[in-house]
């Protein structure tokens, strides 16, 4: 009997990252994944990374790591941009030289946050601080690696797992019943099995031919933070009083975007993954903490 290959849309994928958000939610939707946690591979060694990527039986790559500390990388610039920059700009060549698709995440933080329409992924960027500098290295070595790959920059992650505003707000909340929170900064709120959702769908398409590029996508509707916070409390029942602030009233090491509006109509055009409904994202997030 003749041996026929395994098809390629069947194949392992890699990720880097393992205890994070989205690589959590990766893992528990596809048994395909194969993660990488820190111990195994350390992103502040890309050559790690590449030989990671050199040495796997995979069909395709996922960077699911980065440095997520924005007001720390004010202090750790040159750590951060190793982490986000040097790392997935070696994955990216290593991914180019075994001709396997790669789907980076990237952030709106990438942006100066300056007006309000939505940003589209050609749009120039600017970042404010050391995370979005950190991050745009990273999307700059990945496209000057000619390698088969889309970055996907998304906003404000939110799940059950990790470190989060849903869960720093529910934290908060079990000492205070009024909080102030920062309301002239709006964008869209992004659930991480909604990421980790989008990026499987990317990479099998990837797989079968798709081309790559850099794409946006985030929650529906864009909301303020001191917005977010209120639906955090209303759907989980807690009598907390949410009052608008500026962010010049809540002083952090890094500046964050005012406008942090992305246009998600290239991703919609190009893989059919429209916008979800953030609030619904919500509510299962919430449920799962109830249980844990
Ligand atoms: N969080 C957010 O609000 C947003 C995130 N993003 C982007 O989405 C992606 C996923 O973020 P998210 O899931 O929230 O990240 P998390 O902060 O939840 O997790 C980061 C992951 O990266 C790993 N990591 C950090 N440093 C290293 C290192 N030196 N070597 C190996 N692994 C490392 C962490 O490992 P360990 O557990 O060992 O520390 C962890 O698993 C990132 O690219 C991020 O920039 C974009 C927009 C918003
Ligand atoms: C806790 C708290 C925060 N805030 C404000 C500060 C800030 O403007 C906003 C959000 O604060 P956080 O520190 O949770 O958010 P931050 O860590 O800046 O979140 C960012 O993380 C990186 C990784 C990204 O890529 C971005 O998309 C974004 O999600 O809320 C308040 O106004 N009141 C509060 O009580
Ligand atoms: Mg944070």
């Amino acid at each position: 009997m003749t041996q026929t290959p395994t098809p390629a849309i069947d194949a392992p994928i890699l990720v880097f990252g393992r205890t994070g958000q989205v690589a959590t939610e990766l893992r528990l939707q596809s048994d395909r994944v194969i993660a990488l946690g820190r111990d195994e591979v350390d992103l502040s060694d890309p050559a790690a990374c590449a030989r990671a990527i050199k040495e796997a039986d995979a069909g395709a790559v996922i960077n699911a790591a980065a440095y997520t500390a924005v007001d720390r990388a004010e202090e750790e610039e040159a750590l951060a941009t190793l982490v986000n920059g040097a790392a997935p700009t070696a994955m990216a060549e290593a991914c180019a030289a075994r001709e396997l698709p790669l789907v980076h995440i990237s952030t709106d933080y990438v942006f100066d946050g300056q007006g309000t329409s939505a940003w589209k992924p050609n749009d120039l960027t600017g970042p404010l601080g050391a995370y979005g500098r950190s991050k745009l290295a990273g999307e700059q070595g990945i496209r000057n690696a000619g390698a088969h790959a889309s970055i996907l920059r998304t906003s404000w992650v939110f799940s059950a797992h990790g470190n989060n505003f849903v869960k720093t707000m529910l934290r908060v909340s079990e000492t205070r019943n009024a909080l102030t929170v920062v309301a002239d900064q709006v964008g869209g709120p992004t659930s991480a099995a909604d990421i980790a959702a989008a990026c499987l769908v990317m990479t099998d398409a990837m797989i079968v031919g798709q081309a790559g590029g850099t794409f946006h996508f985030a929650g529906e509707p864009d909301v303020s933070w001191a917005e977010f916070a209120r639906e955090i409390f209303a759907q989980s029942g807690r009598e907390v009083t949410v009052t608008d602030i500026p962010a010049s009233d809540y002083p952090t090491p890094a500046k964050r975007p005012s406008n942090s509006r992305m246009d998600c109509t290239d991703l919609e055009r190009e893989f059919g993954i429209a916008r979800p409904n953030w609030r619904a994202s919500l509510a299962v997030v919430l449920n799962d903490l109830k249980g844990s």
